[in-house]
C-alpha cells in the first residue's frame, strides 16, 4: 500500500494549508467494538476502558494518499437507541463512507446489520456510498464459531459491494484495523479523482463535499459523489 501514515489523531494542522475531509460513520450494534477500531486506527492502541458512547465521538487521522494528505475524520456512533435519539439527522450529514461493524461472538449483532443498512439508506446513503463491513473480535473466535458467520458477513459484503475485514481492535501487529480506513479513504479519492485534480481548494476546511439532495436525476446517476468548487 502507498499510503504512508502520521503518528497519531491530529487536527490543528497549524502548518496545513488546504486540505480535504472524509467523513467516515462508524455504525453497528452496541459493544461490538466501534470505539476500540476508531480509536484504534487514530492512536494505534487498544482502548481498554470504555463507556457506551453517548451521541457520537469524534477522532481524527492524517493519513498520506498518492502524496496528498488527507484528514479522515471518524465519526463513531453511539448503538444504544437510547443515546442516538435526536442526533441521529446529525450523523449522517456529508458522509462519504461508511463502516459497519459486528461482533463475530455476537451473532445478534450480525442479524442487525440489514437494519443499520436500512437507517443509511434512510438517510440517503445507498450502496453508492463506499462502505466496509468489519467482523470485530477476531482474538475470541474459535474454530467453532468462526467460519459459518465470517462466511454469512462476506457474502453479505460482496452483495452490496463493502470491503470485508476480519479484525480486532486488540489484535497484535498484522490486524487490518488501518487497512479498513485507509482503503476506504483510497476508494473516495480514485471514485473522485476528477474533483482532486480539477478543483482548487477553497479554505482549509475543504472536505469531500457532498450535494446529493440538489442533484437532477441525470446527475444523481452519473456524480453520486460530488465536489463543490
Ligand atoms: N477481545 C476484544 N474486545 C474488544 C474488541 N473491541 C472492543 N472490545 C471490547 O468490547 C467492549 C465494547 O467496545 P466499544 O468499542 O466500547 O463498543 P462500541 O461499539 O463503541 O459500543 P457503544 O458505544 O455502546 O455503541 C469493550 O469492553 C471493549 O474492550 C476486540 O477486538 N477484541
Amino acid at each position: 500500500m502507498d499510503s504512508s501514515f502520521e503518528s497519531s489523531c491530529s487536527s490543528t494542522g497549524s502548518t496545513v494549508g488546504s486540505r480535504r475531509t472524509c467523513k467516515i460513520i462508524v455504525v453497528g450494534d452496541a459493544g461490538v467494538g466501534k470505539s476500540c477500531l476508531s480509536h484504534r486506527f487514530c492512536t494505534g492502541k487498544f482502548l481498554s476502558k470504555t463507556e457506551a458512547t453517548i451521541g457520537v465521538d469524534f477522532r481524527e487521522k492524517l493519513i498520506e494518499i498518492d502524496g496528498e494528505k488527507i484528514k479522515v475524520q471518524l465519526w463513531d456512533t453511539a448503538g444504544q437507541e437510547r443515546f442516538r435519539k435526536s442526533m441521529v439527522q446529525h450523523y449522517y450529514r456529508d458522509v462519504h463512507g461508511i463502516v459497519f461493524v459486528f461482533d463475530v461472538t455476537n451473532k445478534t449483532s450480525f442479524c442487525n446489520l440489514p437494519m443499520w443498512m436500512d437507517e443509511c439508506r434512510q438517510h440517503s446513503l445507498g450502496t453508492e456510498i463506499p462502505s466496509a463491513l468489519v467482523c470485530n473480535k477476531a482474538d475470541l473466535v474459535t474454530s467453532t464459531n468462526l467460519p459459518e458467520l465470517v462466511e454469512q458477513a462476506r457474502h453479505l459484503a460482496e452483495v452490496y459491494g463493502m470491503n470485508f475485514y476480519v479484525t480486532s481492535a486488540k489484535g497484535g501487529e498484522g490486524n487490518q484495523v488501518d487497512n479498513i480506513f485507509v482503503t476506504l479513504a483510497q476508494r473516495l479519492k480514485s471514485h473522485r479523482k476528477e474533483c482532486f485534480n480539477g478543483c482548487a481548494l477553497q479554505n482549509r476546511s475543504d472536505s469531500f463535499k457532498i450535494r446529493s439532495r440538489v442533484l437532477t436525476k441525470e446527475q444523481e446517476n452519473n456524480e453520486k459523489w460530488t465536489c463543490i468548487c
